[in-house]
């Protein structure tokens, strides 16, 4: 779905020129080939320790190269989603589903886990468009009761952040700033952030006092919790919420996932949870684009899904780009980042000068992937579409399930479905199959990039 009316651009990628760097990096380069040089002319002992002088010198010198060649031109990218906006209209806009891994109910907080997911339910991109599905490798009923409360929240959350263009749309890290908010003249922003304030300080105790609050756990929705423990049992999925009227300004759908574990099964870790969520999702929204979060990681930009939009659906990004890196940044780091937290030289020096060669890294989280791609098709084959994947191969990336084949077929085909297509109570029933830990056997699933 490119931008047929506009002829404009919707994402660009500028190279800018670094001549100070590139001849620092040169002088350094020269140096340690006249190093190399001084040690095969001058020094030529050729004894034990000179040899291996010499090799550490050779890898190092080979190392820089490629460090000079990767970082020659950097290139950065400018999306313009007014543009998106004005050449796709809302209805147009593709469904991304957006999927948070969590692994450990005390490693992990639930409340930190809440705050990620309300950053994303609250972006600002229509909400029947989104879908949030929580993977728990816990098995965690802390964690379900922590959604469902999150849930409640998030109808307060949602629309107060969208009125007033919070920012920061974590409340963690919102409510920081005390200060500025109650500085303000507008007196109803006032109260209803004093509301908000409150709603999440009651929020944060609901989640902290749990289950001393719940006496009868294992009962109702939370009995499919009993007699599990982190390492045994079935898959449990759980729709927290439907956005069942499919309305633009509503609430995503939120589910809960705990996929199947059983002892001395091999699980796969993050990457395990990140196939079964494709497939879940494949069977109940079956969204082209998907976003991955870590749980500990919250959207600090409302806007983001409209940038990724820019490049994946750009005339030339369709052809092109898999997939949509966004760089990380650390709060509550040291001045000055002494310890290199914030990763400046991978992302803006390294991650820059991939973006000037090809594209970027992926680096595991914070990430839209083109759905298709992930089920195998290559940018070569990108226009031919499903002519290159045989029956044979078909079945190998998609396994037993036939539900799960046909929406494989469809998401590669480039169809989507329409909101009214989606049966979320239907397709929970079968994402049980595909969230079974013996499901990837004989398949292409964790052997296939
Ligand atoms: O069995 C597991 C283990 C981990 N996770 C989740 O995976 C994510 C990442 O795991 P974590 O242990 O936090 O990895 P980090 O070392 O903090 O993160 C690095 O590794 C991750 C996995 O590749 C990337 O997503 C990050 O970008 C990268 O910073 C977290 O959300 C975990 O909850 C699971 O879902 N199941
Ligand atoms: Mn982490």
């Amino acid at each position: 779905m490119a931008n047929p009316n506009s002829v404009l651009p919707l994402y660009e990628k500028n190279w800018y020129k670094h001549n100070y760097k590139r001849v620092l990096d040169s002088i350094i380069l020269i140096l340690l080939l006249m190093l190399l040089g001084y040690r095969l002319i001058f020094v030529n002992n050729y004894s034990l320790p000179w040899f291996v002088a010499f090799m550490c010198e050779c890898w190092f010198t080979l190392g820089w190269i490629f460090t000079i060649s990767t970082q020659w031109n950097p290139a950065l990218v400018k999306t313009y989603p007014q543009r998106l906006l004005q050449s796709v209209s809302v209805e147009e806009l593709p469904a991304v589903d957006i999927f948070v891994t969590t692994a450990d109910d005390e490693l992990e907080p639930p409340i930190i886990t809440v705050n990620t997911v309300l950053s994303l339910l609250s972006l600002d991109y229509p909400s029947h468009k989104l879908s949030c599905y929580v993977s728990d490798d816990a098995c965690s009923p802390l964690i379900f009761y922590a959604l469902q409360q999150a849930s409640n929240f998030a109808k307060h959350w949602v629309p107060f952040c969208k009125k007033y263009n919070v920012q920061t749309r974590a409340p963690f890290r919102y409510f920081i700033d005390d200060n500025d908010e109650c500085m303000t003249n507008n007196e109803e922003f006032r109260q209803e952030w004093l509301q908000m304030k409150d709603m999440y300080e009651n929020l944060i105790r609901e989640i902290d006092v749990y289950p001393k609050s719940i006496p009868c756990l294992f009962e109702g929705e939370f009995a499919a919790f009993s007699n599990t423990t982190r390492t045994n049992h079935p898959a449990i999925i759980k729709v927290i919420w439907e956005n069942k009227e499919m309305v633009e300004d509503g609430l995503p759908h939120l589910i809960y996932l705990s996929r199947e574990k059983r002892p001395k099964q091999p699980h796969h870790f993050k990457a395990g949870a990140m196939n079964v969520l494709t497939r879940v999702s494949g069977l109940i929204t079956n969204a082209p684009f998907m976003l991955n979060v870590d749980c500990d990681m919250f959207v600090n930009n409302p806007k983001i899904a409209q940038h990724a939009m820019c490049i994946l659906l750009d005339s030339k990004g369709e052809k092109e780009v898999a997939f949509v890196q966004c760089p990380q940044q650390f709060y509550a780091t040291l001045k000055d980042d002494p310890f290199g937290n914030q990763l400046v030289i991978l992302y803006k020096y390294l991650g820059a000068g991939l973006a000037g060669l090809q594209g970027t890294f992926y680096c595991g989280t914070n990430c839209f992937h083109r759905r298709k791609v992930m089920y195998g098709l290559s940018s070569d084959d990108m226009e031919n579409g499903l002519n290159k994947l045989s029956d044979e191969e078909l079945k190998q990336i998609s396994g037993a399930s036939n539900e799960l084949r046909k929406s494989i077929v469809h998401a590669l085909k480039g169809k989507t479905n329409s909101p009214s297509d989606i049966n979320v109570k239907k397709g929970i029933e079968e994402a049980n199959q595909v969230a079974c830990y013996g499901y990837e056997y004989g398949t292409a699933w964790g052997k296939q990039d």
